[in-house]
């Protein structure tokens, strides 16, 4: 990791009602691939939705690569190249793979029509490139022999990477993955986490949530432990494994 922080986040809170998911949580992620564990109910994903733009954080701050993208909305934080893997939604599971492909995340695709509309001729090419990147994106992935099924026809390790494909396509900085591994077969489970890796490799930021915390011993360079709305430590894997604070958090569950 590199000492200048990708990601600040620094007080960050909200509640639900009378539930406090995020009681000021301090973070701070620098370059590399970064693990985010807690038990269940610990705030990850209230985490991840506040600094992505999909829910509004009560307090706090959110700094990306130095700019301050607190409370923005998902298409301005996905333009500062922070982006995070998302299901794909019901409404698009009718639409081929190709399609999906094609379609920026997060509402981009009003953006684009309207570029397309200003430039008029430049939009044949950028079609053309956009399909070209699509469809080898699809092969790496291998799902190029998939590409004009119906999204909701794949199976769930081949979702997975229909959704990492899709952020991949918005040239991110850095991606927040969701347990990018639920459900999918080794084979293509050993294929994402090479792929993470060779694109670490290539400079990008990756924090990753993931029950398996076996895969995030072996994978992350740094991890980060959530409780109970709170940051409650963080440092390499093997000296937050044998953290007596992280083993009484999970109470007795495997780690
Ligand atoms: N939309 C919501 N409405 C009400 N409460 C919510 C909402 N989202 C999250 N919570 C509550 O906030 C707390 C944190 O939930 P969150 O989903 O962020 O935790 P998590 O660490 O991602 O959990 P898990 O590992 O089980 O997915 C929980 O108590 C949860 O019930």
């Amino acid at each position: 990791m590199t000492d200048d922080p990708v990601l600040s986040v620094s007080g960050l809170e909200r509640s639900f009602g009378g539930i406090t998911a995020l009681d000021g949580v301090d973070v701070t992620v620098g370059q590399g691939i970064t693990g985010l564990i807690g038990p269940n109910g610990a705030g990850k994903t209230t985490f991840f939705n506040c600094i992505t733009g999909y829910l509004d954080p009560d307090g706090g701050t959110v700094e990306f690569q130095g700019t301050d993208v607190t409370g923005k909305r998902t298409p301005s934080i996905v333009r500062e190249g922070l982006v995070r893997t998302f299901q794909i939604p019901r409404e698009l599971e009718n639409m081929t793979v190709r399609e999906n492909l094609l379609l920026a995340p997060s509402g981009q695709s009003g953006e684009k029509l309207g570029r397309a509309w200003l430039r008029g001729g430049a939009f044949a090419e950028d079609e053309r490139r956009s399909r070209r990147e699509a469809e080898e994106m699809a092969e790496f992935f291998e799902l190029d022999h998939l590409l004009d099924e119906p999204a909701g026809s794949l199976s769930g390790g081949q979702r997975k990477l229909l959704e990492l494909a899709r952020v991949l396509l918005t040239e991110p900085e850095m991606v927040l993955l969701d347990e990018p591994l639920a459900g999918v077969n080794p084979t293509l489970e050993k294929k994402i986490l090479d792929r993470i890796h060779e694109l670490e490799s290539q400079g990008l930021t990756f924090l990753f949530v993931e029950h398996d915390i076996e895969l995030i011993m072996e994978h992350c360079d740094h991890v980060v432990v959530m409780h109970q709305g709170r940051k409650l430590t963080e440092g390499p894997p093997s000296a937050v494994r044998s953290d007596q604070r992280v083993i009484d958090a999970y109470l007795g569950e495997e780690l």
